[in-house]
């Protein structure tokens, strides 16, 4: 059986994540960490336009200099994002010892975390891993999924919580919760909203919701 990782999501928000090197890699896994609020530090020698562009901005740190022995030190998670791999292989060692996250850009460096292709609609997020073995597929895959999962998911994934916000409060069977959120779910209510027919989809919904309570 091929080797299996845990996949689990990270609130990252207000915590510090360390990204060792500033080039092309660097600068895609630090967008990526910003994009969920984490509180990024760089440490490298050089920075890309881009990464020095979020320096100035103040959007990130920067220790402006090659790796340390104790850099690491702090962070929920360390990026190991130099060109490398002996560095990137220190900077792994140091981050494990201490048994925290570490993503390596060199995947025979072996940091415990991966970077994921990420699909995002609203809170819905499909995270894609090959298990390290083909990134371009992860990419391909991601691209391919980003046509299946079209915007309407957003607004569906918004009417589908506030319902279920409404029938916590409301009913206290938390089976007949389940089968009515289960039926909404099964029913055409996200076709009807890919289809611009809103109107229809919420008349669904409620049907749905009067059947099942008069039931
Ligand atoms: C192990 C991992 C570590 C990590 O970075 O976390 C890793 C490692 C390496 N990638 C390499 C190459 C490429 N990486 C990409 C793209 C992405 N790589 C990402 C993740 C990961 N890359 C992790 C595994 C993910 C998984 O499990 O599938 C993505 C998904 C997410 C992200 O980067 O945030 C992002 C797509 C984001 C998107 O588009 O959605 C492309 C394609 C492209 O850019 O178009 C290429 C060129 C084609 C090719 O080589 O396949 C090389 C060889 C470098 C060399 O040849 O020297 C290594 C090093 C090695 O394998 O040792
Ligand atoms: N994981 C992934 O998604 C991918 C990984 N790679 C691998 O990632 C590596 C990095 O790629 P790029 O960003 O394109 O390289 P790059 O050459 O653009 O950037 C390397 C960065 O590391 C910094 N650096 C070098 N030594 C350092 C040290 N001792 N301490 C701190 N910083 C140091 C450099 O100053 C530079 O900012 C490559 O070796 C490549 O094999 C390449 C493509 C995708």
């Amino acid at each position: 059986m091929d080797k299996q990782f845990f996949g689990a999501f990270l609130d990252l928000s207000k915590r510090l994540c360390v990204v060792i090197g500033g080039g092309k890699v660097a600068e895609r896994k630090v967008q990526s960490l910003l994009l969920c609020e984490a509180r990024v530090r760089i440490v490298s020698p050089t920075l890309t336009p881009a990464l020095a562009e979020l320096v100035s901005e103040g959007r990130i740190e920067y220790v402006e200099r090659s790796f340390q022995s104790g850099d690491t030190k702090g962070a929920f998670l360390t990026v190991a994002a130099t060109n490398s791999p002996e560095v990137n292989r220190l900077v792994v060692q140091e981050a494990e010892a201490d048994g925290r996250l570490v993503n390596s850009v060199h995947a025979s460096t072996r940091g415990n975390t991966i970077f994921p292709a990420v699909v995002r609609r609203g809170p819905l997020q499909v995270a894609i891993s090959t298990s390290g073995t083909g990134p371009a597929v992860a990419r391909a895959v991601r691209e391919e999924l980003e046509n299946y999962f079209d915007t309407e998911y957003e607004l569906y994934l918004h009417k589908v919580s506030s319902i279920r916000n409404m029938l916590m409060k409301t009913i206290e069977d938390e089976a007949v919760r389940a089968e009515i959120i289960r039926e909404i779910v099964q029913s055409n209510v996200r076709e009807l909203l890919r289809s611009g027919n809103e109107a229809e989809a919420d008349r669904t919904i409620r049907v749905i919701i009067e059947g099942r309570r008069n039931s």
